[in-house]
């Protein structure tokens, strides 16, 4: 590791905080690439900033530093934190801190300069793989056996995540030229008819390749990395940087990969990257340990690895814990007790009662409700935890479109329930509302195009009592496409909701809402059918979960049909209302990354849950870690009473060896007395330049401020000193 001499000294004093020698040792590395493979809240991104300070104060112009991130959640906290750490504001915003899209657009742009749609929306993209699937059939109809062509919205966004994979593991992009279709498509491990619609999508999108006419999530960066890769000369146009960082490197996949090479390849670029490669949680984006591990060092064998040990985020009692959970060193070098909570329950309901119970105590211990998260593993498990929260009058909030009511299955049987009760009205959300109509047309496995889909949800919107009529839509057939078992099994599913609507709209709605909803899913073979409409087994499963905990929650209640359904609908409107209020926040784990709070609490802790066994052990232990590691003073784990239940993941952290360690670590930290800094600022103007240089104080080029040493006589300089 580089340690500072005197004539290696930063240049760079942070304000706010005193870096370890470990940060100081990357602000100064001058190896060609650096990598840090750091633990969670170990001030990777802090250090980055840190480097990027040394780089102004040696005088590189902020216009040769580029910064890339893969979210733009991430870029913001890397321009923050550029802020925080003393760049001024004038000067960071010339830095360009960017995701990989946005320079990835940005450059595709400076070659075309033909300003492509970015394309964000995800209706407006499943409409392009519509015109994907339609022009697939038209293709190969009659020519190609077994095409499964499924129009509805599930099918679309499966088929949006499959092409999404294929380009950013750089799949789509594999030389086969000389294969056939279908030996091409097992290349790639994905069905025939997932290639052959990926092969039309692309088509439309890149007009045939004559340029790209819209861009969807990620395809700027594929777009980039294929023309780097094609030989064509684009890397020689990027601008001129002399220093490139890359915060998140666990989120790497291919297609980021091959940009971050051309950018290093430049004779005259250096980079430092961070990440941490148990932070691994994008599997499906292609994101990979590998790349942290070998990737980096076989394609560039000089390469130069630092570490940064020591968490800033947590005490020691939850960094030893999770240094025994990972098995792996992490230090804390807060003074700082990180509370680890424990909760038990024998039901999902009692689950939620702890979950409430801790937010209480969280309150009355006098913090505020926003520093509190709870963090599920999925989105069927807050139906208790909203439930319970709502009763104890406790605001809370969940992303947009996210929260259990919204998930399709649940969308769908309250689309039912809408017609039977002739009460769509009562969805006052027009988002809500078209979602619905979506998930009706998915569950019921209809095939509309996207026109007759648009024209119904134009009128639906206008009258939204029309809502049963979609069922009289006929379902659009395609030319010489014969029927499969699948189609024979739909087209059974469209009559068997059909049929339970009927149904339906005889029952009394004084009957008791479970009893009428577990006839329900019965009669529209909602497990079967979510069988046949989602690829993964995974989602599958979760849908027979979340219909569970529906039923459940429509029993406790004791409500009947009608009662039910006001209480759902006014318990959306609840949420919609608090959204923007001080809250508690119920977020999925893999979304928080990047994010810290105050007290997460982590329910449902039971093996099968989380981890979830139809997922990869390594996945579900990468996700455990970065859901507990956001945690800043408190963690609450909500497991099973029943010892032999409890998720296997809390005996992972040994926490009776790990709290000892920690104590003595407590004691430690608590002695530490922290380096006075090395400058004092001066509030010194452009007008006092000269004077204050006749003094001897020396001028900071990143903060544009004038200093003194510390070991100086400050007397000289009262006048300019900052209080
Ligand atoms: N030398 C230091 N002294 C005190 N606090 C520090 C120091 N360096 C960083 N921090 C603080 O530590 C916290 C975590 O830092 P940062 O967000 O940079 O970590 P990270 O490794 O990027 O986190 P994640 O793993 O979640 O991406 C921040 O609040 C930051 O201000």
């Amino acid at each position: 590791m580089n340690q500072p001499t005197p004539q290696n000294t930063p240049r760079f004093t942070p304000q706010g905080l005193i870096p370890t020698a470990e940060q100081t040792a990357i602000q100064l590395a001058q190896n060609k690439v650096v990598l840090v493979d750091a633990n969670a809240g170990a001030a990777k991104t802090t250090t980055l900033a840190l480097r990027i300070g040394e780089a102004l104060a040696r005088k590189l112009a902020p216009e040769q530093i580029l910064a890339l991130t893969f979210t733009p959640e991430a870029r913001e906290v890397l321009r923050r934190r550029l802020l925080e750490v003393g760049v001024p504001p004038a000067v960071a915003a010339r830095v360009p801190v960017l995701s990989f899209e946005d320079f990835a657009a940005w450059m595709m742009d400076l070659a075309d300069g033909d300003q492509v749609r970015q394309c964000g929306e995800t209706r407006a993209l499943k409409d392009f793989a519509l015109q994907a699937v339609d022009r697939t059939g038209e293709r190969y109809a009659g020519s190609i056996e077994g095409l499964e062509l499924h129009t509805h919205s599930v099918a679309l966004a499966q088929f949006l995540e499959v092409q999404q994979t294929l380009k950013a593991t750089m799949a789509l992009d594999a030389d086969v030229e000389f294969l056939g279709l279908d030996e091409a498509a097992e290349l790639l491990g994905i069905p025939l008819t997932d290639y052959l619609t990926t092969i039309e999508y692309e088509t439309l999108r890149l007009d045939g390749g004559a340029g790209a006419v819209f861009r969807g999530p990620f395809d700027a960066t594929y777009d980039l990395a294929c023309n780097l890769h094609d030989g064509a000369r684009l890397a020689e146009q990027f601008p001129d940087y002399r220093l490139v960082l890359c915060d998140e490197l666990h989120d790497l996949n291919e297609a980021s990969f091959r940009i971050l090479e051309a950018l290093i390849d430049r004779p005259q670029s250096f980079f430092v990257g961070a990440g941490d490669k148990d932070q691994v949680i994008h599997a499906k984006l292609g994101a990979s340990d590998e790349y942290l591990r070998r990737r980096f060092s076989e394609r560039f064998p000089r390469l130069t690895r630092y570490p940064l040990t020591q968490t800033w985020r947590h005490g020691p009692h939850l960094a030893y814990a999770m240094a025994e959970f990972k098995q792996k060193t992490v230090e804390s070098a807060l003074p700082q007790r990180t509370e680890i909570r424990h909760a038990h329950y024998a039901s999902a309901a009692e689950c939620a009662q702890r979950v409430v119970a801790a937010v209480r105590e969280w309150k009355a211990d006098g913090h505020d409700y926003d520093g509190c998260a709870i963090l599920i593993r999925d989105r069927h498990q807050s139906m208790d935890i909203e439930n319970a929260l709502i009763e104890a009058d406790i605001d809370y909030r969940t992303p947009p479109m996210a929260g259990y009511l919204q998930r399709d299955e649940i969308l769908f049987l309250r689309g039912l329930l809408a017609i039977a009760l002739k009460d769509f009205g009562a969805i006052k959300s027009e988002q809500v509302r078209t979602a619905i109509v979506d998930a009706l047309v998915a569950f019921s496995e209809m095939k509309f195009s996207a026109h007759s889909m648009d024209n119904f949800k134009q009128q639906i919107l206008k009258s939204p009592d029309l809502l049963g009529e979609l069922f009289l839509i006929e379902d659009e057939r395609r030319d010489g496409v014969l029927p499969g078992y699948r189609d024979v099994a739909s087209e059974g599913t469209k009559r068997a909701v059909i049929a339970a609507l009927a149904w339906l709209s005889q029952v009394d709605p004084a009957t008791p809402a479970a009893a009428v909803l577990t006839e329900l899913c019965e009669r529209v073979q909602l497990v079967a059918t979510a069988r046949r409409i989602f690829v993964r087994p995974y989602d599958a499963g979760v849908i027979n979960k979340s219909v569970a905990s529906l039923l459940a929650a429509a029993a406790a209640s004791g409500h009947s049909l009608r009662e039910f359904w006001n209480a759902v609908n006014a318990r959306e409107a609840f949420v919609r209302r608090k959204r923007d209020r001080k809250s508690v926040l119920i977020e999925c784990a893999a979304n928080a990354k990047g994010k810290e709070f105050e007290h997460v609490i982590l329910p449902f802790l039971q093996d099968g849950e989380f981890p979830n066994t139809s997922q990869p052990r390594g996945e579900e232990e990468n996700l455990f870690y970065v859901a507990a590691t956001r945690t800043r003073a408190r963690l609450t784990l909500v497991s099973p009473a029943e010892t032999a239940q409890r998720s296997s993941f809390i005996n992972q952290m040994r926490l009776p060896k790990s709290s000892a360690a920690a104590e003595a670590a407590m004691t430690r930290n608590q002695h530490v007395v922290p380096a006075a800094t090395s400058r004092h600022y001066l509030n010194a103007s452009f007008h006092d330049k000269d004077q204050v240089k006749a003094l001897g104080a020396k001028f900071d080029i990143a903060r544009r401020a004038w200093y003194v040493e510390n070991d100086r006589d400050l007397s000289p300089f009262s006048a300019w000193l900052k209080k």
